[in-house]
Formats: C-alpha cells, structure tokens, sequence
C-alpha cells in the first residue's frame, strides 16, 4: 500500500546540520522521493516524503507470463510484498521465488473456498496485474479469446472490486480491447471505478515498435521511443513512425512491411511456438516495464511516460483525444503516470501524417465492436 507521511521540522539553522540534496533519485526505496533541505535567514526546513510498502499482486501468477513477470517484481527493489495468486500451482511457484535473496516477501494463494484464496490475495494490495487467462494457437485471432477470457477477467476483477477497490489495475489478458472494458463495467457495478487507475498493458506493442524500428533504420534499439496508439490486436495497433524519437525516416519501400510487422507482431510468436502459446517472455518485460513505471511514481518520481489503453471520459486529457478518435470510449495513447495512477493522457494525433490517418480509421472501426463487445458482455449479467 504506497502511503505518503510528510514529516516536517522547522527550527534553528546550524551549520552543523549538512545540506543535501536527493533531487529524484531517493537513496532507498523506503525513503523519500524528495528530501528537501531549505534555509530561509536563520531556519531551516526539512520536509521528508516517507513512502511505505508496496504490495503488488499477479493474478495468473502460474502461467507463462505470470511467472517470469512474478520474477521480475520479486527482485524489483520498488517491491515490499509480492503476492501471487492463479487457480493452480501458485504454491510452488512461491515457494521457489521465496528462495531469491530479494527483499520482497513472497506470499502464494489458490482460489480456496468462498473466493478465500483471492481475498488473502488481494487485500492491502496497490497493484494488481491481471496476465490470467488462455492464450492464442495458431489460426486464432485475440478476439477468439474472448469466449473464455471475458469471464476470468469479469470475476477477477469483482475481487479487485471487493478486496482493493483502490488498487491500480492492470490488464494484460487478451483480447484487451474488451478486456479493459469488462473491468471496467464490473467496477463501475461495484461503485469503485476509477478511470485513472485502471489500464489495459499495450507497452508490449511500443517494445516491439523499438526493436523493429531498428531492425529497418539501424541504431541502438534501446534508445528509440514509438508512440503506439489504439488498441492491441492487429489493425488496431497504430505506430506513430511520423512520431519516432529521435526522429529517423523510414524509407518508403519499407514503411509497410514496418507497420505490419508492429501490427501483428504477436502472430510471430504464436507461429514460432507453434501450439505452445503466445508471447510470455516479451511480455512479462514488458508488463514489468508499466508496473515498474507505476512504482517509480508512486515513490514520487515525476515525468514518467508509458502507453496505456484507457477510459479516455474519465481521464484528464482523454476527452481531446475522445473528440478526434470519434467518440471512442477506449484507446491508448501515451500516458503521464502519478501515485495515483495516470496524470494525463497525451494527444499525439493531431500531428498523425495522411499515411498515419489512414491507419487510424481502420482502427477506429475494429475498436468500436471490440469495445461494445465487452460492454455488452457485463451488461448481460451480474458479475457481483
Ligand atoms: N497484453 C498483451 O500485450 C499480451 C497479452 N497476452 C495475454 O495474456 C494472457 C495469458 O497468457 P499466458 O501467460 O501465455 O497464458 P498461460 O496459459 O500460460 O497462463 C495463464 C494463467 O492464468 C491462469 N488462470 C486461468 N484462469 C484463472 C483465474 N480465474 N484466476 C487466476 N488465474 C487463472 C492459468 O491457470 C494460467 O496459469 C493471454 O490471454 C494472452 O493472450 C499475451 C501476450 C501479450
Ligand atoms: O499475440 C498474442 O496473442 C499475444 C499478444 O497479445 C501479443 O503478443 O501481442
């Protein structure tokens, strides 16, 4: 639970009291983001951010991403208390965790009777990462996912309504562009929805548009930024390459074959593993990448910038996006993150070139039925 204690202490100013300054990068985690030392004629000041622990939980902690990603939290300095939770081998996959010589305490749930599994596993959480559910074979679209996704994601998020209704959510289970939406309306029943806390994960998409970017133009594929906007499945998925930064040119024979690579990236994946499954290793990085981001905000670290798929009324920025994507309740864009999960939703679309327009009204048609899809899904039934 990220709490924030402001300790303040105004008195005499003695040069034997030493300035320092810890600007963004605090000594400890534990500390504070900002450890202010200010004298004002003979006083002095000292304001201290005390941040205390952070509990984050991975529902589907078990499967294919949410072990490796369970990994990444366990050893992340940022964590206090991981808790894992999946319907099957959570106490094994804790047992072996608990093993690391991290400082993060390993906590392990079943289901159990009466939802008592996930009650233990959420309560006192501040994340909760949503990775649970089944994953593409081969000739699959996400959509098909939806059959059996849609009602995972419904109760799952009924126990974040119940247990943590003021945790961040975070979803990455397929297909997100419904997905988001069912938690949504599930917690909108529950009278806990809070728009700037709830994300559908599409960092996976910007990695991939790094990587491919400079696969095509060179360079060091660490260092470009691609703004990814849209939703996550196939012509939905819309790479702002206009937008690149630092700014390259693509050339023109090559544009195409870039989009489509970024586009349907995932298929790779799910061909090369060939029944196995989808992309696990990819995107447990890169679900790790947008937790991690949200940790570091929440220890006070400012200017933080990730993708996110959103509830563009509920958010600040999100109705100058809303008017532009034509009324779409749903997309992402790159957001500012805060303690409090997004601080603003950036508009990168008015400077979209006619190449880029065009690929975004594809994915205004695709996104529309997928966001209806998911709405209608909770407004056909209870999910209380
Ligand atoms: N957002 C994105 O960019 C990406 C999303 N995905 C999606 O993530 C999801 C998971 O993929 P994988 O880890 O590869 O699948 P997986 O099958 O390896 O793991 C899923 C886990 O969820 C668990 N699970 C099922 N029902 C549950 C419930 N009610 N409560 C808790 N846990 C439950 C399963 O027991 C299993 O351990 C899929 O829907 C996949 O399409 C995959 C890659 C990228
Ligand atoms: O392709 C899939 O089914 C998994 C996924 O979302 C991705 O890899 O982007």
């Amino acid at each position: 639970m990220v709490k924030a204690c402001t300790f303040a202490f105004v008195g005499k100013w003695s040069p034997a009291i030493p300035t320092r300054r810890y600007p963004s990068a605090p000594p400890q985690p534990h500390l504070a983001s900002q450890i202010r030392w200010e004298r004002e004629g003979l006083a002095c000041e000292t304001s201290i951010n005390l941040i205390s622990s952070s509990r984050p939980s991975v529902l589907g902690a078990s499967g294919g991403i949410g072990q490796p990603l369970s990994l990444l939290l366990a050893i992340s300095p940022l964590v206090d208390e991981l808790s894992l939770y999946d319907v099957v081998n959570t106490p094994g996959v804790g047992a072996d965790l608990s093993h690391i010589n991290a400082r993060a305490k390993i906590t392990a749930y079943l289901p159990g009777p009466d939802s008592a599994g996930l009650e233990k596993a959420l309560t006192g959480c501040d994340i909760v990462v949503i990775p649970a559910g089944i994953p593409r074979k081969p000739g699959m679209t996400r959509d098909d996912l939806f059959k059996i996704n849609a009602g995972i994601v419904r109760d799952l998020a009924a126990g974040v309504a119940k247990f943590c209704p003021k945790a961040l959510v975070l979803i990455i289970s397929n297909p997100v562009n419904s997905t988001v939406p069912i938690a949504a309306e599930v917690l909108k029943e529950h009278k806990v929805f809070d728009p700037t806390r709830l994300f559908g994960v599409t960092s996976l998409d910007v990695v991939r548009a790094s990587t491919f970017v400079a696969d095509v133009a060179g360079g060091d594929r660490t260092k470009y930024k691609v703004p990814v906007v849209g939703g996550h499945s196939g012509e939905t998925i819309v790479p702002l390459l206009s937008q690149i930064s630092p700014s390259v040119s693509i050339p023109s024979d090559k544009l195409d074959a870039l989009v489509n690579r970024i586009q349907f990236g995932g298929d790779e994946v799910v061909k090369a593993k060939d029944g196995a499954g989808s992309a696990t290793l990819s995107m447990a990085y890169a679900g790790f990448r947008f937790a991690e981001a949200l940790l570091k905000a929440g220890q006070g670290e400012t200017g933080i910038v990730e993708p996110a798929y959103v509830y563009l009324p509920g958010v600040p920025g999100g109705k100058e996006v809303q008017e532009i994507v034509g009324g779409l309740e749903y997309f992402a864009v790159p957001i500012e993150l805060g303690p409090n999960g997004v601080v603003k939703a950036t508009n990168p679309l008015p400077n979209a070139n006619e190449y880029e327009k065009k690929l975004l009204e594809k994915c205004y048609e695709g996104l529309k039925g997928n966001i209806a899809k998911g709405v209608e899904f909770i407004g056909t039934q209870s999910s209380k």
